[in-house]
């Protein structure tokens, strides 16, 4: 991946006047986001993300601060110039935004009409898009007969038409099923990849971030609060709202309550989580412990997930021997990077 930056966000704060008083709704970001990576921006509803992915393509204006996305300075721009430098910066929302009255290929075309691209050049630009977004035979049907996953394929092709150098993801897929949102985030992993598009999504939901980002921006009252590789965050999430969105994908909902009644179930042994991560995650971890420790192990329950920069989980095991061998695993698991904890009575 390069390092060269594409996107710099600078001091930037948004100020909303209201009739009742003014909103800031973004308070003084700093955000530099690099040219090919797919850059995720997780907060709860009401935390600024909409702004700010919105005053990437100028659709608001900074109250202060400067963005400039490959090398336009978006924030000053107006008029012609911006539209002109919005041929590099598209957007895919939440609801698609298709035109209901067009078929596939017509939305598809809407762009490069815009942008007076001649007609045989357009019709060869949409057919490679159907291609590219996997719509083959559908480009004569109109949105109200598409699935939602279609809508938002023709909303990606039709983000892709004038080849932007920038692509922002608002909610794309929080109106979709879960096999429908991973199809679609696949895509945009695929995209990211073969063209190497920068991408830059907001979500409510960390299973996004998981799935495809390299890194993440956790935004909370017009704030970034923490920021960092995908990993690395799940790994050490500093802030408690950037733990309850990693406890979101990383813990499997019901083990409080299986943890609780396995204490009391094996008074003896030890309950332990363990924290795979990267290329721990692969080793045979467990099947060493029974084989070089007199132990007897449980799994009890677990959780191992990929992400963009390798695997992490989580697994709870009930291991039983004694005192002093019990001892040996534990170092056994630090000597090998696993992070173990004892798991006590809440
Ligand atoms: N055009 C506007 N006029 C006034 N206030 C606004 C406007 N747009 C956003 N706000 C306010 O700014 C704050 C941040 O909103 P924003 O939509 O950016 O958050 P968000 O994290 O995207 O949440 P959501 O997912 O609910 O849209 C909120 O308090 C919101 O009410």
């Amino acid at each position: 991946m390069e390092t060269k930056d594409i996107i710099h966000i600078s001091r930037v704060k948004k100020i909303f006047s209201t009739k009742n008083g003014e909103i800031t709704a973004v308070k003084d970001i700093n955000l530099a986001i690099k040219q090919g990576e797919i850059f995720g921006i997780i907060g709860y509803s009401g935390a600024g993300k909409s702004t700010l992915i919105r005053m990437l393509n100028g659709l608001e204006i900074p109250t202060s601060g400067e963005i400039s996305v490959a090398d336009q300075v978006v924030s000053k721009i107006k008029g012609a110039t911006l539209r002109k430098a919005r041929q590099n910066i598209s957007m895919i929302f939440q609801h698609f935004n298709l035109l209901w009255s067009r078929t596939v290929k017509e939305n598809i075309a809407f762009p490069l009409e815009i942008a007076r691209v001649p007609k045989k050049e357009r019709m060869q630009r949409v057919n490679e898009l159907i291609k590219l977004v996997g719509l083959e035979g559908r480009g004569d049907a109109y949105p109200s007969q598409l699935s939602g996953g279609q809508k938002q394929r023709v909303g990606i092709a039709r983000a892709l038409a004038n080849n932007p150098k920038v692509l922002l993801c608002d909610e794309a897929t929080s109106a979709l099923d879960p096999q429908t949102t991973d199809s679609i985030l696949d895509l945009l992993v695929d995209i990211n990849e073969r063209l190497g598009l920068t991408i830059v999504l907001i979500t409510h939901e960390m299973h996004v971030i998981r799935k495809i980002c390299h890194r993440v921006a956790v935004m909370e009252q017009g704030t970034i609060v923490e920021q960092g590789p995908v990993l690395e965050v799940f790994k050490k999430p500093k802030q408690p709202i950037t733990k309850r969105f990693v406890q979101q994908v990383a813990e499997p909902e019901e083990s409080k309550e299986t943890i609780e009644n396995l204490l009391e179930r094996y008074p003896s042994g030890k309950v332990i989580k363990l924290f795979f991560l990267g290329e721990t995650a692969e080793q045979p971890i467990i099947t060493e412990i029974v084989r070089q420790f007199k132990v007897s192990i449980n799994i009890v329950q677990g959780k191992v997930s990929q992400t963009q920069n390798g695997a992490y989980g989580t697994l709870y095991i009930h291991i039983n021997g004694d005192e002093a061998e019990l001892k040996n695993v534990i170092s056994y698991l630090e000597q090998h990077k696993v992070e173990a904890e004892v798991i006590t009575h809440a």
